[in-house]
């Protein structure tokens, strides 16, 4: 869990010589979205694996590029340190844009949240989503951008309205009923006065459990023309993963078709490579679950999953599709949003739906012709996402949800492809579980 102890940031990675983006803009700046907890990373964990369990809960603070404001008045105890919780402090000044009038800015938003899905907004002024996760995106016009742990999109913002004023710069947290303690900034028309904030009361946010809006929005994310890598027509093979809430001998987990993910205290690609067979359980993870009979509806029936880090083996340049599908948790009546993370590939986004994937014809209204290319895409509440990806890079690749508490509790999957492919192995990387003098 280091990415919540600080451990992150954002490479930009620029065009080669010669070529231009297919829109235009003035200035490119650059927002990391964050949630802020009070407790540790360890504290987290440590209660994540209790009986009974102690979640994590909503975080204290929404972070607007690195800054954010606690509410003071709901400590229980009011702090002792005077230095903590003074609004004059310059560690709580929010996060400012300068922007010049009528210049257009190209914002690289991203979100590393530990949990929180988010809307980004500002104040009165429209946003254009041209790109998402390094790929050109048909441009459409948004008044909030939905954005997920692990997504990057980039969006254009033209300086346009009146110049004497300042705007809220918001995030706020959807899909989880959070205290409403949005993260704010101030969108600064230059020259006015930095410190000046909006006359106005923020914008309001998005109803919470209001999904349609956001699978709207997941859906309007297409291909930009010019710009389109068009998906193998057909898959060589199909995997369903469930995702479920369930229990593992009193401990809270997150399991995929029924199988609670485990990390193996050896490096998969070196026990691959090396063909260490008692490195990680050999059996496979299923590949679909009782779709006929199972209700995604109510609480998984087997309270008691099952664990493994066992892999999924894909055949080499194979093309695989992925449908990820949704269910209730462990509460009544619930569902949760997860943003599931792929390494070392793209994948094309063929589909959102609600409800349980129909695999007889659900697959008919693929999006073939223009589909996006992502690294991270949400599964939202109750509904599933298909995507499609060529198993051709070689190596050992993890497949998670991005929150992650949901990992740290067993929400992920690791493929495996090519490793024949893969050359010698380092010495400098043994170490860990049999690895040892490797
Ligand atoms: O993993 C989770 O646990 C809690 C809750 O389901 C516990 O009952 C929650 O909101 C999660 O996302």
């Amino acid at each position: 869990m280091q990415r919540d102890s600080g451990l992150y940031g954002s490479i930009i990675v620029g065009l080669p010589d010669g070529e231009s983006e297919p829109f235009a803009y003035d200035y490119d700046r650059n927002i990391i979205l964050n949630d802020w907890y009070h407790n540790s990373t360890t504290e987290q964990a440590v209660g994540l694996s209790k009986v009974p369990f102690q979640w994590i809960g909503e975080p204290q603070s929404l972070l607007i590029h690195g800054r954010g404001r606690f509410n003071c008045s709901s400590l229980s105890v009011p702090s002792s340190d005077p230095g903590l919780c003074n609004t004059t402090n310059p560690d709580c000044i929010p996060f400012r844009l300068i922007v010049v009038p009528g210049k257009t800015y190209r914002l690289r938003v991203s979100s590393l949240t530990s949990l929180s899905a988010l809307s980004f907004q500002i104040e009165g002024h429209k946003l254009t989503v041209v790109e998402a996760d390094g790929h050109y995106v048909e441009p459409f016009v948004v008044q909030n951008l939905f954005i997920y742990s692990g997504e990057t999109y980039s969006v254009l913002v033209k300086a346009d309205q009146d110049p004497t004023t300042n705007y809220w710069i918001t995030s706020n947290i959807v899909s989880r009923p959070a205290p409403n303690n949005p993260g704010q900034g101030v969108l600064v028309y230059y020259p006015n006065h930095p410190r000046r904030s909006p006359p106005t009361i923020p914008p309001a946010a998005p109803v919470w459990n209001d999904s349609r809006p956001r699978m709207a929005q997941s859906q309007a994310i297409k291909a930009r023309r010019g710009y389109i890598h068009t998906p193998p027509a057909v898959s060589d093979r199909v995997i369903v993963f469930l995702n479920t809430q369930n229990e593992l001998n009193g401990r809270r987990r997150w399991s995929v078709n029924n199988v609670s993910f485990t990390h193996p205290l050896t490096p998969y690609l070196i026990a691959l490579k090396h063909n260490l067979t008692h490195a990680f359980d050999q059996n496979p993870p299923p590949d679909g679950y009782d779709f006929l009979n199972y209700d995604i509806y109510e609480r998984h029936p087997n309270a008691n999953t099952t664990s493994s880090n066992g892999i999924y083996r894909l055949n080499f340049n194979s093309t695989v599709d992925v449908i990820l599908q949704n269910a209730n948790t462990m509460n009544p009546n619930n569902s949760e949003t997860h943003p599931w993370h792929l390494h070392g590939h793209d994948f094309w986004v063929l589909g959102y739906g609600e409800g349980k994937f129909d695999m007889f014809n659900d697959p008919n209204k693929y999006n073939l012709v223009n589909p996006i290319m992502k690294n991270t895409v949400p599964v939202h509440p109750f509904g599933w996402t298909a995507l499609r990806f060529k198993a051709d890079n070689p190596g050992a690749w993890s497949f998670h949800c991005h929150i992650e508490s949901h990992l740290f509790m067993g929400m992920g999957v690791v493929f495996a492809e090519g490793i024949e492919k893969v050359g010698k192995l380092p010495s400098s990387i043994m170490g860990c579980g049999q690895t040892q003098g490797l």
